[in-house]
């Protein structure tokens, strides 16, 4: 008999970003079973830990009238600053410094339901911004060069910035919290 937790639902994943999504099923596999869901929710400003816990927070609130009770969120940055300013005006605003480097954040939110209290798991790999180099298929990829490694996320083989991304790292502590309560999913297909 397993102990722990039982959760009669799959966790809900809310992005609305197709590329994060890839990435979180490939580094997750089926070690926690999830689905995602899109849910339009405000660009929120302030610190990543706050943002990722509000808009799970409000997440678990629709939850509770579309029946998704479970909420894990990723963020960094805001997606509108960086459609705005593009690869080249954020190199160009960091001409202004010497140090170009800094670290890439992913703040995952869980909450348990709408009265529960999210907790957040955060994910670093430092590194540094660069000229756009690879493919520019997914935000600032091109232009972020993880410490020790040559190449920019968006050249790295899939798998490899899998290994050491910020999002693994956050996951991976997910990963041992949900082994740590020991959550077990009875899916009930009515809930
Ligand atoms: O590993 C990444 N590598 C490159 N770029 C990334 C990564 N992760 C997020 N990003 C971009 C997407 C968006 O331009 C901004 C964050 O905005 P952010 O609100 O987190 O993403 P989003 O609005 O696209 O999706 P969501 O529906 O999950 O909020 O950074
Ligand atoms: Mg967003």
């Amino acid at each position: 008999m397993a102990s722990g937790l039982v959760l009669p639902r799959p966790v809900t994943f809310v992005t609305g970003n197709a590329k994060k999504l890839e990435e979180v099923r490939a580094i997750l596999g089926n070690s926690i079973p999830f689905q995602s869901l899109k849910l339009d929710l405000p660009e929120l400003q302030g610190e990543p830990e706050d943002i990722s816990k509000e808009k799970a927070r409000l997440a678990a609130i629709q939850g509770h009238t579309c029946k998704f009770c479970f909420s894990l969120f990723i963020l960094i940055s805001s997606k509108w600053f960086l459609q705005k300013i593009g690869h080249e005006g954020l190199n160009n605003l960091l001409m202004a410094y010497e140090d170009k480097s800094g670290y890439a954040l992913c703040a995952f939110s869980f909450a348990l339901g709408p009265n529960a209290e999210p907790i957040t798991f955060l994910g670093r790999t430092p590194g540094k911004i660069v000229p756009p180099r690879g493919p520019n298929d997914f935000g600032w990829d091109p232009i972020f060069q993880p410490d020790g490694y040559e190449q920019t996320y968006a050249e790295m083989p899939k798998e490899e910035k899998n290994n050491i991304s910020h999002r693994s790292k956050a996951l991976a502590l997910v990963k041992s919290h949900f082994t740590e309560v020991g959550y077990t999913f009875q899916i009930d297909p009515s809930v």
